[in-house]
């Protein structure tokens, strides 16, 4: 994607967004609520048309592209005809699109419907809509695939499911994966890359680890520990900001390694070490901070102007 921009009437969506989703690994397309990332996918797919900016697989845009089906599959919304069994809608697909009807079997074995194939649409839990859309995706065999909020009402086992099928599509079929987001926490353990975008516009680009590196000691660790009053007046010898709340002692800006390793050399017995916050999702707040479509002050916060920063 280079310089993508549209808005909506007076409302601009989308910003001169620009980067670049590689084969092989699974991108992360996250943002707040009203960031423009289903704008930017509907662009990206030939939906609607940027007022600026182009969106290219390989070089080629979606309306120019000789077989479509074949090189992207997309989730965006997902619309079944209730009456239909799942194997139907998919062989519905499959004609529309020159497939043989039996690939309408193979996805659906794929994304672990099999069982489930003969049933109307309409009484698929949503996890198993979410399922089926995906094999939808999947018919054409496609190297690239593109997913909007695909973790959508699964279950805890369903998000596991989803993201060990996502990391074997990419890492070891080699496909394009890029899949949107507005929770890092949902997204955090199967995407290999990030980009990030607020209020329409790119606010980081970059690996999971780069992205991961930043947060180090970037949340705050809980420590419990008989001796609490004395770890206390180390880590403040050491320079180490923390609070001391009765038994309760807050460290900032220090890892759960560093606290360890400080009481381990010191003999101070430790009942409880744990991060309280991930270093990761307070990177990702302070990054889209006040750039979600429904951004408004923290509580306690007397500015009026802080609803639209
Ligand atoms: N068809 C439309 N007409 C008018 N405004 C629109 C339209 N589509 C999107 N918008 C506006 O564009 C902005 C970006 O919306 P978009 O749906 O792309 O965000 P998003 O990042 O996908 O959000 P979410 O996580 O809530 O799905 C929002 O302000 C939204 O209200």
């Amino acid at each position: 994607m280079r310089g993508l921009t549209k808005s909506f009437g007076a409302v601009r969506a989308v910003t001169d967004l620009g980067f670049t989703v590689e084969p092989g690994s699974v991108t992360g397309f996250l943002g707040p609520n009203g960031a423009g990332k289903t704008t930017t996918l509907r662009m990206v797919l030939g939906l609607i048309t940027p007022d600026s900016g182009t969106a290219t697989f390989d070089g080629v845009p979606y309306a120019a592209l000789p077989d479509p089906i074949r090189t992207v599959g997309a989730v965006l919304e997902t619309a079944f005809h209730p009456a239909r069994s799942g194997r139907n809608h998919l062989r519905v697909y499959c004609r529309a699109a020159g497939l043989p009807v039996e690939r309408a079997d193979e996805v659906l074995l794929q994304v672990g419907l099999a069982d489930a194939g003969g049933r109307r649409a309409g009484s698929y839990s949503l996890g198993m809509r979410q399922r089926l859309a995906l094999a939808t995706a999947l018919l054409g065999d496609p190297g690239v695939l593109v997913l909007d909020e695909p973790a959508n009402g699964l279950d805890p086992e369903g998000i596991q499911w989803l993201r060990g099928f996502l990391r074997h599509l990419a890492h070891d079929q080699g496909r394009t994966v890029l899949v949107s987001s507005h929770l890092l926490s949902e997204v955090e353990q199967t995407v290999d890359r990030v980009v990030i975008v607020g209020a329409g516009r790119l606010v980081r680009e970059g690996s999971m680890a780069d992205l991961r590196a930043g947060a180090d000691g970037a949340g705050t660790v809980l420590v419990r520990s008989p001796e609490v009053a004395r770890l206390a007046e180390l880590l403040r010898a050491d320079g180490v900001p923390l609070t001391l709340d009765g038994a309760a002692l807050t460290v900032t800006g220090r890892t759960t390694d560093e606290i360890g390793a400080r009481a381990f050399a010191a003999g101070v017995e430790l009942h409880e070490l744990r991060s309280h916050t991930s270093g990761l999702e307070e990177i990702y707040f302070q990054l889209t901070a006040g750039q979600g479509q429904f951004a408004a002050p923290s509580p306690g916060t007397t500015d009026p102007e802080g609803a639209s920063r």
